[in-house]
């Protein structure tokens, strides 16, 4: 398959400034390039407090770049996430960018399968195709079917995580953030996560993702990003 670029970073930094704490200023990232590419994954590595998180909140426009470059392809366009208008960042997010994050946003009284089924009706699936699908990425994350017309507000922590996963596969992303989406799963579901995240890649999307299983990283990670060292490497450890 070829490959495509789909996250440029450009002399990329981000400042934090403590507007609390008398104005003081952290320099968390300072000028970053990497790229992201289809059909790959690219993991962020990097001691504790690196600014790894930070990363993947301003490639989903949680975070704004303090300045430098940092682009994502929505479509056949470059979206420049440094100048993004909300409304482009609201675009992206429903067409190009998807998101694991450790933690579901439980919204109350919304079932579980509607909250999985949700990405693909908002892209147009029918109701049908959409069940047939939250259906399967539920039962193969082993989330037992009586729970699966319940809001998951009152799940186990585990569950929460699995059904989020669920959400976030539910739909072919071109672009896929994932923030330590196997932390404190078993290792069944752990493997699940990791066939997930195979597939994801073989119908080309570009991952991102933190990591700390070294055994997952091996497994899922094509290149590695040190964000401490400012370093891309085709040695994933
Ligand atoms: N909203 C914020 N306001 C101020 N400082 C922040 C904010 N978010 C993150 N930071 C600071 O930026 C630095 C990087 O944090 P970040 O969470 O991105 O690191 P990380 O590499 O993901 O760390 P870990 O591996 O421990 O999860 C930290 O020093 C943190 O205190």
């Amino acid at each position: 398959m070829m490959t495509a670029t789909r996250i440029q970073a450009r002399s990329l930094n981000k400042q934090f400034t403590l507007h609390h704490q008398n104005g003081v200023q952290l320099d968390v990232l300072t000028d970053l390039n990497f790229d992201a590419q289809s059909g790959e994954c690219l993991i962020f590595s990097g001691r504790s407090g690196s600014g790894k998180s930070t990363l993947l909140k301003m490639i989903y426009g949680n975070y704004l770049a303090t300045s430098g470059s940092l682009q994502v392809k929505h479509g056949d366009e470059w979206v420049e996430m440094v100048a993004a208008a909300p409304r482009s960042v609201v675009e992206l997010r429903r067409h190009s960018i998807g998101y694991v994050s450790q933690f579901l946003k439980t919204i109350p009284r919304v079932s579980t399968l509607n909250l999985v089924m949700e990405p693909a009706l908002e892209r147009g699936w029918s109701a049908e195709q959409a069940r047939a699908r939250a259906e399967e990425l539920l039962s193969r994350l082993n989330i037992p079917e009586r729970l699966w017309h319940l809001a998951p507000s009152t799940f186990s922590g585990g569950e929460q995580q699995r059904v989020n996963i669920a959400r976030g596969f539910m739909v072919a992303w071109p672009v896929l953030l994932l923030d330590e989406p196997t932390a404190s799963l078993d290792e069944t579901n752990r493997a699940v996560v990791v066939e997930l995240m195979q597939e994801a890649k073989a119908a080309g999307a570009a991952m991102v993702g933190i990591f700390h299983d070294a055994e997952v990283r091996q497994k899922i990670g094509d290149k590695q990003f040190n964000v401490s060292a400012n370093e891309v490497s085709n040695h994933v450890q």
